[in-house]
């Protein structure tokens, strides 16, 4: 974890900036202007149920537009970029595997997740040259890879819909870098993960942090929140209530106001 956690990144080191972001469904007030920065390493996202957390994921990644408010990531002004756009410019969320590719082999998942593949766009299909063939090696290189890293590759032949929830989501998070993100979304990661392959799933979190990926994760687990981020933003209401270090968050009187009646802070 970086030691000058406890503050803001500069605007030097934002990588993602948030203002003043409203979304609401009808009269509820799902986000209601939320203002944040979010620089390198592993953020935590916590807020009690209902705070806004999937509605800000959801605008951030182009799922849902918001009424008010902008969103710049890496300097590019993304607000109300759809999905595929929002991905292309580095930053992605994890999606639990569709059932259509539950049937397909943990490769095959992988060799599916890299977008803008020749063979994927219409040109490719028949200019297949020196190019084609290339990229379909290092794509198959770079997912053997990814297997191997993740402790997946004694499962390449295996359906994806055989694997444990775990093992699943190690196979999401290696679909998500396939696609060679900045910044990547993780909602609730370890939900429903055994305390081994959670284990697992956060040294390699970490290991890709220290490789210069960043993470915002929401997380309901705050014990894990507590011991694996650098930084915290706490939602309530649709609104940050405070941003600080893990220690500096939990002994705020505000969010332990707002967590009373869910869960220990
Ligand atoms: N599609 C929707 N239609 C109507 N209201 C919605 C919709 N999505 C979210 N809301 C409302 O917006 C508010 C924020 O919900 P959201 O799901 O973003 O919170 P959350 O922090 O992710 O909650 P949880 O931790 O329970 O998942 C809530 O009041 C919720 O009921």
């Amino acid at each position: 974890m970086s030691e000058d956690s406890s503050v803001a990144p500069s605007p030097e080191e934002t990588i993602l900036a948030v203002e003043d972001l409203e979304k609401h469904f009808g009269g509820i007030v799902a986000l209601d202007g939320v203002d944040l920065s979010v620089g390198s390493g592993i953020t935590g996202l916590i807020g009690p149920n209902g705070a806004g957390k999937t509605t800000f994921f959801n605008c951030l990644t182009g799922f849902y537009t918001p009424e008010v408010g902008s969103i710049t990531f890496q300097g590019a002004d993304i607000t109300g970029s759809r999905p595929a756009a929002v991905a292309k410019s580095g930053m992605v969320r994890t999606f639990q595997i569709p059932r259509e590719l539950s049937e397909m082999t943990v490769l095959e998942n992988l060799l599916l997740a890299p977008p803008d593949q020749s063979g994927e766009r219409l040109s490719g299909a028949w200019l297949r040259g020196d190019a084609f063939v290339d990229d379909e090696l290092s794509v198959r290189e770079r997912a053997l890879e990814m297997a191997e890293f993740f402790e997946l590759d004694h499962l390449l032949d295996e359906p994806a819909g055989n694997l444990s929830g775990g093992q699943r989501k190690l196979l999401e998070l290696a679909r998500a870098l396939l696609t060679d993100p900045e910044m990547v979304l993780l909602d609730e990661p370890l939900a429903g993960v055994n305390p081994t392959l959670e284990e697992k799933i956060l040294d390699r979190i970490h290991d890709l942090e220290a490789q210069g990926y960043s993470f915002l994760f929401v997380e309901h687990d705050i014990e894990m929140i507590m011991n694996h981020c650098d930084r915290v933003i706490v939602l309530h209401r649709g609104e940050v209530l405070t941003t600080g270090t893990p220690e500096e968050v939990q002994t705020d009187d505000r969010v332990i106001e707002a967590y009373l009646g869910e869960v220990d802070v």
